[in-house]
């Protein structure tokens, strides 16, 4: 590949003036994922949505990429630092991290990493970055192995309540953060363990993290949809459902809401934003799942009727989910976690009100903020609950989540061999009676 001398003059931009096809489709669209992340604080996958038609090969292909300056942002910029004499614009600095992101963490040939994270940047730029990225390709690997990577790549926020709430572990959580995670598929009752899964002991099927999930069988036959290992986890702790009416408050997707369904209750679907309503219909539908579906806030939602079991995803921080959504530490803030435990508490109220007398509720968030789960499952007796403690035998292999409240901590550094899960919390409880 040539060097930015070699190129022709002229204005550069990555994407022609004409608004077609630009010259390097997937780095201009990694870039563009990266700058709505970090410059704009959206949300990727809102960013993903919103790429121009790219082919689909370079939406999968600038997401990894995306993914990787997100995940190794610390060590990225630490990498960078020394080679830079002054702040570059933030365009510029978001190619020099995609570059180093190719070279470091990619395996990109150097040629095509440089010369392509040069197409990106303004020509008075191209120097520059075609320069830093020599060096990043001749000396970066050697920086990159000195520099405590899982603590730059973990916001220092977060590092201390990990730290504080599960000690020396934060350091294999924030590893857990590096790597991608699995594709995990919940199956329909019924549905034969897919070819080429690994079938985890609570009944996931795992497939390795890249893997593309239309071509799996029976995802495309609709017996089959994304949920990782953990989050699978709250429905089925809800025990048998079957024939009983459900409240699944906070529903869309409806990864939840279709374990529900597809063990046979009746389930009442309540989710406030009409966006994701749409998307939660969708699914159903793909899946040949009923339930009945409301656009409502769960906390103020009176349906005038009790309901048997009640399961309450709530809202949350999501920190349990940062292998999936490496744009969450770029996104959350510390002043988020105690804004969204008022909320969980309020809905917990609002959940325990729904329930029979007799019947019973799973409180689950996938955050890893002790505020966001321990902390609301012992608040939550103030509105009149009583612990139903999850018992060894529902959990199988995964006696370590269990804690002695019979509570359901969840941590990426768990099942290390088999790659991790995601970090939920779960608790249950009664409405005595
Ligand atoms: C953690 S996600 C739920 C995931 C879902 N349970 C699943 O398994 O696919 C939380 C959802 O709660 C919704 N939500 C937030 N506040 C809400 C409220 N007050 N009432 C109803 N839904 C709410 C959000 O729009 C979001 O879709």
């Amino acid at each position: 590949m040539s060097s930015s001398r070699s190129r022709p003059s002229g204005p550069r931009s990555a994407r022609p003036a004409s608004g077609g096809r630009p010259r390097n489709p997937t780095r201009s669209a990694a870039l563009a994922l990266v700058t709505a992340v970090l410059e704009r604080h959206r949300a990727l996958e809102e960013a993903l949505d919103a790429l121009p038609a790219a082919e689909a090969r370079d939406r999968a292909a600038a997401h990894r990429i995306a993914a990787a300056v997100l995940r190794r942002l610390g060590s990225l910029d630490a990498v960078l630092e020394p080679l830079l004499r002054r702040e570059p614009p933030p365009e510029v600095r978001n190619a020099l991290r995609i570059g180093a992101a190719e070279l470091l963490l990619l395996d990109t040939p150097p040629h095509a990493a440089v010369a392509s994270c040069v197409d990106l940047v303004p020509r008075p730029f191209a120097g520059l970055v075609n320069a830093v990225l020599r060096r990043v390709a001749a000396e970066g690997a050697a920086t990159l192995e000195e520099l405590d990577g899982e603590r730059l790549d973990t916001p220092g926020w977060l590092w201390s309540a990990w730290h504080t709430a599960y000690g020396p572990a934060v350091r294999a959580i924030a590893r857990a953060h590096r790597l991608p995670a699995p594709l995990d598929l919940s199956l329909r009752p019924g549905t034969a363990p897919p070819e080429g899964a690994l079938m985890l002991p609570t009944g996931t099927a795992r497939y390795p993290a890249g893997t593309r999930i239309a071509e799996i069988a029976a995802f495309a036959a609709g017996d089959a949809w994304a949920q990782d290992v953990a989050a699978a986890l709250p429905a089925r702790l809800l025990g048998a459902v079957a024939g009983q009416r459900v409240a699944d408050l906070c529903a869309a997707p409806g990864g939840k809401t279709a374990q529900l369904a597809a063990a046979g209750a009746e389930v009442v679907a309540v989710e406030r934003d009409a966006h994701r309503i749409g998307r939660l219909r969708e699914n159903l539908t793909r899946l040949r799942l009923a339930a009945e579906v409301v656009q409502a806030d769960a906390a103020a939602w009176n349906p005038g009727a009790q309901f048997d079991a009640v399961l309450l995803d709530a809202p949350c921080s999501a920190t349990g989910t940062i292998r999936r959504h490496p744009d969450v530490p770029h996104l959350k803030r510390p002043g988020d976690v105690p804004t969204l435990a008022g909320l969980q508490a309020t809905l917990i109220q609002a959940a325990a009100k729904l329930l029979r007398p007799g019947g019973r509720l799973v409180f689950a968030t996938c955050s890893l903020q002790p505020e966001e789960g321990e902390a609301q499952a012992r608040a939550a007796f103030a509105s009149g609950l009583a612990p139903e403690p999850v018992r060894p035998d529902e959990l199988p292999g995964l006696d370590s989540a269990l804690t002695p409240e019979g509570w359901v901590r969840t941590r990426p550094d768990l099942w290390p061999e088999q790659g991790g899960l995601d970090g939920f919390f779960v608790a249950r409880f009664r409405k005595p009676g």
